[in-house]
């Protein structure tokens, strides 16, 4: 019985024989009933109770040769299962092969208004602001971490931004990257008698970018009525049309951000940061366009995906949020950068198998038939009914909630 096909415990009893979860881990999987009251009374403020949302896994996502088991959080049906034929298209030719030239944060220091020779005084003394920077948080420094650089850009005529660059080693770093600046911003006011706007890490974090690129073979793309190679002309025009049309790339990178969100979340990591970078870096040229591209080369259709990916694999609420740290144990991650490097390549699969998807039978047939079962619980349907209901409506001419009701009273009514 294939994966998907199981019920919840022996999907749990299949990653335990797969060697994937400990007796431990998959205890805790079992009954986890997420945060307890009172841990969400310390994360947040105002605190009236939580809110739980689900969490499945894509299987045989490959990345740079291992093959990952990725816990996704999400609410919306079908992003799973398109996660998983993504990656097993791209597990086709070998899975996706990451690159990350550098990861670190950076943050910004306004300064405003500021001459000429005000900015030449502060960029004399660029070396003593490092200093202040790494003394603000020497934790970071002695793990290897700390200042790699300080740039200064221009904005406008009278306002400079003070660009701190940090390495900010296995965390997103943006409370210590805060606490860096605002000590920067204390000494350039006191000391060089500046005026500093504010101080405040930047989320586009084009220091931390990953880049996925995947390949799958053009044949096997084939659908009934469809070549390989007319799917594969088809997802590249699709890929294009991102790149032309804003409103085709919005939605384009919503698709690819429904897997890197879920992965995201499931981390435990901040994923408005991670939105924010990522739509941020659409725009990067002045017009907003998809963060991925496909092209055919020879036999293949190779697909690429870049956007920031600053996440932690410590700090925050990682250590908080319960399922945070059985999930990196899971997904077979030990770092930063190899938690990035998988959400980049879910994104990457998660995008073939929406534009495989829009190209060939259109969404609604794979993604209508995954919410029925969403359907049939809004329609007020027992777990006992729903995959009843489901069944029916999948079947029935239209599949909406007027429709699921319908199919509900029927069957109470035997
Ligand atoms: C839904 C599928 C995957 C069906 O895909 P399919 O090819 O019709 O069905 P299939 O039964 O042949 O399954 C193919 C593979 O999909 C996976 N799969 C199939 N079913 C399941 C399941 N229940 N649970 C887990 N995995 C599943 C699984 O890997 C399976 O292979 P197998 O293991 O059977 O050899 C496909 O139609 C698809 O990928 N659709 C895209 C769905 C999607 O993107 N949903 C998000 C909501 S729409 C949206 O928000 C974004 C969008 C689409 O607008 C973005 C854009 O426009 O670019
Ligand atoms: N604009 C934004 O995106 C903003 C986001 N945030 C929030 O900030 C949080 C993330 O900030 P971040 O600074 O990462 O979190 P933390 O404040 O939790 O700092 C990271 C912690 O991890 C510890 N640590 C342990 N091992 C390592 C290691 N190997 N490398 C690095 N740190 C290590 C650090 O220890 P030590 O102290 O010894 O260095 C530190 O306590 C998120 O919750 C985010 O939502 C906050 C402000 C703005």
């Amino acid at each position: 019985m294939k994966f998907y096909q199981q019920t919840r415990l022996q999907r749990i009893a299949t990653l335990v024989a797969e060697g994937q979860l400990t007796a431990q881990e998959a205890a805790f999987f079992k009954t986890n009933t997420g945060l307890t009251q009172e841990a969400a009374d310390q994360l947040i403020e105002n605190q009236l109770t939580t809110f739980a949302l689900p969490e499945g896994v894509a299987r045989g996502v490959q990345v740079d040769g291992h093959v990952h088991t990725v816990p996704m959080v999400t609410e919306e049906p079908s992003v799973i299962a398109a996660a998983s034929h993504g990656a097993k298209l791209l597990a086709l030719a070998g899975g996706v092969q990451t690159t990350i030239q550098q990861r670190a944060m950076v943050g910004q220091v306004i300064l405003q208004p500021i001459t000429p020779a005000q900015l030449a005084q502060v960029q004399a003394a660029t070396a003593q602001l490092a200093q202040v920077a790494n003394a603000a948080h020497p934790s970071i420094v002695a793990r290897g971490g700390g200042v790699d650089r300080i740039r200064y850009r221009q904005l406008d005529v009278q306002t400079v931004s003070l660009d701190l660059i940090v390495d900010v080693q296995e965390a997103m770093g943006a409370n210590m990257l805060n606490s860096m600046l605002e000590a920067v911003a204390a000494v350039l006011r006191q000391q060089f008698d500046v005026t500093v706007l504010m101080s405040i890490l930047s989320n586009y974090a084009t220091t931390s970018l990953v880049t996925a690129t995947g390949q799958v073979p053009v044949a096997s793309l084939a659908r009934t009525g469809q070549t390989g190679a007319q799917v594969a002309a088809g997802i590249v025009n699709a890929s294009h049309i991102a790149q032309i049309d804003p409103y085709r790339a919005a939605t384009h990178n919503k698709g690819l951000m429904n897997g890197i969100d879920a992965v995201v979340m499931a981390s435990g990591n901040d994923w408005r940061a991670i939105e924010s970078g990522a739509q941020a870096y659409a725009a990067r040229d002045g017009q907003y366009r998809g963060l991925s591209t496909w092209h055919i080369r020879g036999e293949q259709l190779v697909g690429s995906l870049t956007l920031p990916l600053p996440v932690g694999y410590v700090g925050g609420a990682i250590r908080v949020l319960p399922a945070a740290q059985p999930n990196l144990a899971l997904m077979g991650v030990h770092s930063a950068k190899a938690l990035a490097s998988v959400i980049a390549a879910v994104g990457l699969g998660q995008n073939l198998a929406a534009l495989h998807a829009l190209v060939t039978s259109g969404i609604q047939k794979g993604h209508m038939a995954l919410q029925a079962k969403s359907l049939a619980a809004t329609a007020g349907a027992t777990p006992e009914e729903v995959p009843l209901v489901a069944a029916q409506l999948q079947q029935a001419p239209r599949m909406d909630l007027a429709t699921a009701a319908a199919l509900l009273q029927e069957l109470r009514q035997g």
